[in-house]
């Protein structure tokens, strides 16, 4: 029996997929493996019987993934399940940056009880009138799964999009309309576009790129949007530029005290995500990869080790081992279970980084001995005996 957890509101579409070999447990200590969106778990402690960990979701920011790999923990995440919910709300950010639908409505709100509101509505208007997007210039940093889609949607709305992103998969680059045009630098999309709206993972690389200097090099009256994460700007440079003109208008999906209510920032409650279509993806996708490694031991979408897959084990045994990435690892394994007289049917070895994992089927099923043996070798960090 897998204990879970779930730290978030994960969809039920994906929980129905668990079966009677599950069972759904209130503590986090108690569990086996953890469903996640956005809750931290940076300062939790992570006990042993953790296994794994499914961020329903793309952002890994909230989870502590060395931490993870040190315990041999696997963390997974569901690229692209919520993608197309972000880019639709991306659509509506770029209208709601170009046109002040937002500060006409709070207007309108304001004047509701008057019985002249259509003739004050008809006098009033032109202090909400806006501008088109029609032709104007959108840069997309990250054309990733997210990316790909705002950059496809702004080209589709006729604007004149550009894009950057240094690492962009063989995948992504496919899926790219061929109208969007790639800029060599950061810095010359900051200079030609009237709309940014970025993409990107928060890493220590990308923490806080929109700051001074990035602001000042861009178009003055530029409308910058933020559906990735909080910390990928400068709060007070924002409002600096905010308050110049530089930048018209900030849409964040992060509100946060320093920017809520600032004039010129429309601050969206971390809507990106949330629709029924993107949580239920979002969802079977986290349970489905938690259930192949609970059950089969393989990795799909590991953010923290490599991807494995040795399908459904028909032999005897199944060991699964989480190490480190360094020599004479394999050499010690196979070593182990011949001193055993265990014959090793198949056997695959993946790395990412500093994290490796092994699969071994074997021909018997594995004794307390043999996995007392692996476990004692230095540099294994966990040792899960699948079968
Ligand atoms: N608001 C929401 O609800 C919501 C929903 C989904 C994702 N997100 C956020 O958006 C981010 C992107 O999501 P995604 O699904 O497109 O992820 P993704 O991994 O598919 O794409 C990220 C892209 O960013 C690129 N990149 C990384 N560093 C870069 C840099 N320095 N400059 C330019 N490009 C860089 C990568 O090459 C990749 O193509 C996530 O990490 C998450 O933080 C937010
Ligand atoms: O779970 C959510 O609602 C938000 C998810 C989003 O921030 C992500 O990174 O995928």
């Amino acid at each position: 029996m897998f204990k879970i957890n779930c730290l978030n509101q994960i969809a039920n579409v994906g929980l129905d997929l668990f079966t009677d070999n599950y069972e759904m447990v209130d503590s986090f200590n108690e569990a086996n493996a953890v469903l996640v969106r956005s809750s931290s778990l940076h300062d939790q402690e992570l006990p042993r019987t953790i296994e794994a960990i499914a961020r329903a979701g793309a952002g890994v920011n909230n989870i502590p993934l060395d931490k993870c790999a040190e315990n041999g923990i696997v963390v997974f995440n569901t690229p692209g399940a919520n993608a197309n919910g972000v880019k639709e709300i991306v659509i509506a950010a770029l209208m709601m940056a170009a046109r002040d639908i937002i500060g006409g409505i709070n207007w309108v709100n304001s004047v509701k009880e008057d019985p002249e509101v259509a003739k004050l509505v008809e006098k009033n208007k032109s202090k909400f009138s806006g501008r088109e997007i029609k032709g104007k210039k959108l840069g997309v940093i990250g054309l990733g799964a997210v990316g790909v889609l705002a950059a496809n949607a702004g080209n589709k709305l006729e604007m004149e999009v550009y894009g950057f992103d240094p690492f962009i998969s063989v995948n992504a680059a496919w899926k790219l309309s061929k109208y969007i045009k790639p800029t060599k630098s950061l810095e010359e999309l900051y200079q030609e576009c009237d709309f940014i709206t970025v993409h990107v993972p928060l890493t220590d690389k990308t923490k806080e790129m929109f700051n001074k200097e990035t602001l000042a090099i861009m178009k003055d009256g530029v409308s910058i949007l933020n559906f990735s994460r909080d910390s990928l700007v400068n709060d007070d440079d924002m409002i600096e530029a905010l308050k110049s003109g530089k930048v018209h208008r900030y849409v964040t999906d992060f509100p946060n005290p320093k920017v809520c209510g600032v004039q010129g920032v429309i601050a969206i409650p971390h809507l990106g995500a949330s629709t029924n279509e993107s949580e239920d993806n979002c969802a079977i996708m986290a349970v489905e990869q938690l259930m192949d490694y609970l059950e089969n031991g393989n990795i799909k979408n590991s953010v923290n080790y490599a991807n494995c897959d040795m399908g459904v084990c028909t032999l005897a045994g199944r060991l699964a081992i989480n190490h480190r990435n360094i020599p004479n690892m394999l050499s010690q394994f196979t070593s182990a279970f011949a001193q055993e007289n265990i014959n090793i049917s198949d056997m695959t070895n993946k790395s990412k980084g500093q994290w490796a994992y092994t699969l071994i089927d074997i021909e018997s099923s594995s004794s307390d001995c043999i996995v007392k043996k692996i476990r004692e070798i230095n540099g294994v960090l966990k040792v899960r005996v699948i079968k």
